[in-house]
């Protein structure tokens, strides 16, 4: 098994390779990409804790180096947010970076499941499908936006909200990743009972927990350490799904749902092919339904945005 990290000298890249260094299955390579020229470096530091990991180092020459033979992508490589700022503020400056990747995704590893973890996470897993799509190598089982750090967010704040073990909760989260796209299923939570004044904040909570880490790191950057957290679980998921487990995650893939658009978080069975099957999500409740409806159009413009950007 191979996995490669795209901005792996990043907050998330790192946190998220020192992860997958101690949590990868026996035998596995890492390969890890960056432009920054600290990235040697970072490889060198993690090849010295002992477990039976390869971790390879790439700079900004060598990308094809760290893609080839690669199953799995993850890519996190792009500008974070600033406080006053919205992820769609980084469409500018990300677009462009995730396009130049995934054309080297293209070129060196066509058949590896693709992590988008890049914002603004809604647009840019819609400019990384053109972008293989135009390359003539787009499969929509193998590309995720990955929306996982929505899902243990929510999981965190039900079961401090509620006192329960927060690892018997379970919260599925739908929809895009920015705003009210994101959409938490509260109504869906066993155990647990919330008033409507509950769901209605918990949800609020849960859509502006990125503002959240945005504005209590004051300058210094967006959520790095969860995001490294939720970017091994969806990697790991991955990984044991490609060796035969039975997975479900939660993740943004290509629906050809028209009720919805055409990219919607779901619940997804994971294999060794990618997406195995995209579960349907579930009955709503009216607060959802409303919620669902009210944010469609906007996640659809979002989606547009990346079209556009690779088709003009
Ligand atoms: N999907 C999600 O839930 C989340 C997504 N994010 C997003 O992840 C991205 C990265 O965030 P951080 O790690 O905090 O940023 P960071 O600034 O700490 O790291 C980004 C890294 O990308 C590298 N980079 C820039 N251009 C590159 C290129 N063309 N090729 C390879 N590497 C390149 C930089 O050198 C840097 O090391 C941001 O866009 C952020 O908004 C952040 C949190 C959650
Ligand atoms: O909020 C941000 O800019 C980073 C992010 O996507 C998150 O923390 O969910």
């Amino acid at each position: 098994m191979k996995v490669a990290v795209l901005g792996a000298a990043g907050g998330i890249g790192q946190a998220l390779s020192l992860l997958l260094k101690t949590q990868l299955p026996a035998g596995s390579d890492l390969a890890l990409y960056d432009v920054a020229p600290v990235v040697p470096g970072v490889a060198v530091d993690l090849s010295h804790i002992p477990t039976a990991v390869k971790v390879t180092g790439h700079g900004k020459d060598d990308l094809a180096g760290a893609l080839t033979g690669s199953d799995v992508v993850l890519i996190p490589a792009g500008m974070p947010r600033k406080p006053g700022m919205d992820r769609s503020d980084l469409f500018n400056i990300n677009a462009g970076i995730v396009k130049n990747l995934i054309e080297g995704v293209a070129d060196n590893c066509p058949d590896a499941c693709v992590g988008i973890i890049t914002n603004p996470v809604n647009t840019t897993v819609a400019i990384a499908a053109e972008t293989l799509k135009a390359k003539g190598v787009y499969n929509k089982n193998k590309l995720f936006g990955v929306t996982t750090l929505d899902v243990i967010r929510a999981e965190t704040f039900v079961a401090e909200l509620k006192g329960v073990d927060v690892s018997s909760v379970h919260v599925p989260v739908i929809g895009g990743h920015s705003g009210t796209t994101i959409l938490p299923l509260l109504s869906q939570v066993e155990g647990v009972e919330f008033t409507d004044e509950e769901v209605a904040s918990l949800t609020t909570r849960i859509q502006n927990a990125g503002t959240e880490v945005v504005e209590a790191k004051a300058g210094g950057g967006s959520a790095t350490l969860s995001m490294g957290q939720a970017a091994a679980r969806f990697c790991l998921s991955l990984v044991a799904a490609m060796q035969g487990e039975n997975v479900v995650e939660y993740t943004y893939v290509q629906t050809d749902d028209s009720d919805d658009a055409a990219f919607f978080a779901h619940p997804v069975r994971l294999s060794a092919n990618g997406v195995e099957e995209i579960l349907p999500y579930g009955e709503l409740s009216a607060f959802e339904e409303k919620a669902k409806n009210d944010m469609l159009e906007g996640l659809r413009g979002d989606i547009k945005l990346g079209v556009d950007f690779v088709n003009g």
